[in-house]
């Protein structure tokens, strides 16, 4: 069996509360409260910030150019591609996008993307692939699925959320990095595989987490 039908198999039970989450919901229906998504898109800038360095870390890590070159693109396509859908969310709200950059991550993000970078530049090159995989994944999923209800990607609010991630070039960012941990985990020990299957499972909650805290605009509970 390949590690990624393994991880799938895994990950049911996380990715069944996603999709079932109101936030998650909400997108698809259209009834989200503005201010809830509001936080969300500031909090997932500040987290793709962080999210862009992993994959400078893959080229650091990868072993030939191919991949090297692979992960350059996914830096360039996060920066400009996929946080412009962010930096456009910015304009709609009337904000400058400097805003979105200089507010300060909440609990759950900083404790997400510190432990990916966490992992990024203490583990191997599979270690990182495990940590950034379940973002990809799950987006493209979550995408896919919201995109089949009727109108919902054509919704004057949120269907460019939709588009994005249900697009194929999308699929295709996360079926190459399924591939790659498929590749970087082939005949490997079983103790190692448990290792980046722990990896994969922290970072596959911490993406509930993500849902859960959006919806309740969870800053530190210590702040007025
Ligand atoms: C938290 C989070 N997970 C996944 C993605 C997809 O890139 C994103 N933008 N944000």
């Amino acid at each position: 069996m390949k590690f990624s039908e393994r991880l799938y198999k895994e990950l049911q039970p996380i990715w069944r509360k996603n999709h079932a989450h109101p936030f998650v919901q909400g997108i698809g229906d259209g009834t989200l409260d503005q201010e809830k998504f509001r936080f969300f898109m500031i909090q997932d800038y500040l987290y793709l910030i962080d999210y862009a360095k992993l994959f400078a870390l893959g080229v650091m890590k990868a072993e030939d150019l191919e991949t090297m070159g692979k992960f350059a693109r996914l830096l360039d396509s996060t920066l400009n591609e996929e946080m412009s859908l962010h930096r456009q969310y910015a304009k709609k709200f009337g904000v400058n996008e400097d805003e979105f950059e200089q507010a300060k991550p909440s609990p759950t993000t900083l404790a997400y993307s510190h432990y990916m970078l966490h992992v990024g530049q203490n583990g191997t090159l599979a270690d990182l692939v495990a940590a950034i995989l379940p973002c990809m994944w799950s987006y493209s999923e979550i995408g896919k699925e919201l995109n089949q209800i009727p109108g919902a990607s054509e919704h004057e609010f949120y269907g460019e959320w939709i588009q994005m991630y249900s697009s194929k070039e999308f699929e295709e960012l996360a079926d190459w990095c399924i591939d790659l941990l498929d590749q970087l985990t082939e005949g490997k020990p079983e103790s190692e595989i448990a290792k980046l299957e722990e990896i994969f499972l922290n970072t596959t909650r911490f993406e509930y987490m993500f849902w859960d805290m959006s919806f309740n605009q969870a800053m530190w509970p210590t702040d007025e």
